[in-house]
C-alpha cells in the first residue's frame, strides 16, 4: 500500500473535556486507518465518542494528544489562512443528521450551490451553472426542487441538497454523521443507494457515523466500534457484524430490531455491500 492510499491515519488520539471542576475523557488512544476506496463506519452507543473522534479527523476539534493525518495533511494544526481552509475543505466535507441547521433557509438549492462554487469552484459563471445542473442531476433533484428553499423540501430531498453541496467542493471524503438516521426506512434506502452511485461516479470515500449497524453494513467496508471513548473492536465490516468478538458489539448489533429482516434483503433497493470474508467486492 502506498502513502497515497491512506486517507486517514490516526495514532493515539485523545480528547479530554473540562466538566465542572473535573474532566471527562471523550476519546482515549484511538488508532486506526482508512484507505482509499474503502468506506469506514464508526459505531457505538450514545456518548461513546464517535462525533468527537470525527471532529478531530475533520480538524474541528484539537486533540489533547495523538496525531491525525488526512491525505498527508496534519489535521491537529489549525488552518488559519484562507488558502489552508480551502485546502482542508477539499479534503473533508460533513453531512449531518438534519441539514436544516447547515442550509440557509433563505437560499434556494441553486443559490446555495452557486455560493459554494463561487468559493471553491473553478471556471467562469457559465461553467458554474453547468456544474450546478450536473450536481443536481447527480443527486436526483428535479428542476422544480432546485428552485425551492429548504423548508419546502422533504427530509430526503434536503439530504440530497446537503450531499450536493458537499460534492460541490470536490472533497476527498465525506463524513456522514447519522446522515440517514432521521429518514423513513424507504428514504434511507434511496439515500444509501445514491451515496453508492455518487461514489462510483466521483470516487469520493465516506466515513459514516451511525448507531444503525444495518446501515453501516450496507455502506462501509471497514468499521471501528467505540465504547466509552475507546475503540474496542475494528476490522472488516462483514467480519465484525457477522462474527463480533466483543459482547458489546453483539449487543449493539442485536439492539437494531430490524437488523435481521433488513439483512435478508427485504429493504428494497439497497445494494448489499457486506460480502463474505475473502471474496472480492
Ligand atoms: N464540547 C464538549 N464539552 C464537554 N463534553 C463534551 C463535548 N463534546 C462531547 N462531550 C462529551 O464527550 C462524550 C462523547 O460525546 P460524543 O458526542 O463524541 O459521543 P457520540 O458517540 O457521538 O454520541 P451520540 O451518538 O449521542 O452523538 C460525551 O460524554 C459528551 O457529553
Amino acid at each position: 500500500m502506498s502513502g497515497n492510499d491512506i486517507v486517514i491515519a490516526a495514532e493515539g488520539l485523545r480528547k479530554v473535556f473540562k466538566r465542572g471542576r473535573g474532566e471527562h475523557v471523550a476519546v482515549e488512544g484511538a488508532t486506526f486507518r482508512m484507505t482509499r476506496g474503502r468506506n469506514l463506519g464508526i459505531v457505538g452507543e450514545s456518548g461513546s465518542g464517535k462525533s468527537t473522534l470525527a471532529r478531530m479527523v475533520m480538524g474541528l476539534e484539537r486533540p489533547s494528544a495523538g496525531t491525525v493525518m488526512v491525505c498527508g495533511e496534519d489535521m491537529t494544526v489549525r488552518a488559519v489562512s484562507r488558502s489552508a481552509r480551502k485546502r482542508r475543505a477539499k479534503l473533508t466535507q460533513m453531512v449531518y443528521q438534519d441539514p436544516f441547521g447547515s442550509l440557509d433557509p433563505r437560499q434556494t438549492v441553486e443559490s446555495a450551490l452557486r455560493e459554494v462554487l463561487a468559493i471553491h469552484g473553478t471556471g467562469d459563471r457559465r461553467d458554474r451553472e453547468l456544474r450546478i445542473a450536473e450536481l443536481c442531476d447527480l443527486v436526483g433533484l428535479t428542476q422544480q426542487q432546485r428552485e425551492r428553499n429548504p423548508k419546502d423540501l422533504s427530509g430526503g430531498q434536503r439530504q440530497r441538497v446537503a450531499i450536493a453541496r458537499a460534492l460541490a467542493v470536490e472533497p476527498r471524503m465525506i463524513l456522514l454523521d447519522e446522515a440517514v438516521a432521521a429518514l423513513d426506512i424507504s428514504i434511507q434506502a434511496q439515500i444509501l443507494n445514491l451515496l453508492l452511485d455518487v461514489q462510483e461516479a466521483t470516487g469520493t470515500d465516506y466515513v459514516l457515523i451511525s448507531h444503525d449497524l444495518a446501515v453501516v453494513g450496507h455502506l462501509t467496508d471497514d468499521v471501528i466500534v467505540m465504547r466509552e471513548g475507546r475503540i474496542v473492536e475494528q476490522g472488516r465490516t462483514a467480519d465484525v457484524l457477522e462474527r463480533p468478538t466483543e459482547a458489546y458489539t453483539r449487543v449493539l448489533r442485536d439492539s437494531v430490531p430490524s437488523f435481521e429482516w433488513r439483512e435478508e434483503g427485504v429493504l428494497e433497493g439497497i445494494a448489499r455491500r457486506v460480502v463474505p470474508p475473502g471474496s472480492a467486492r
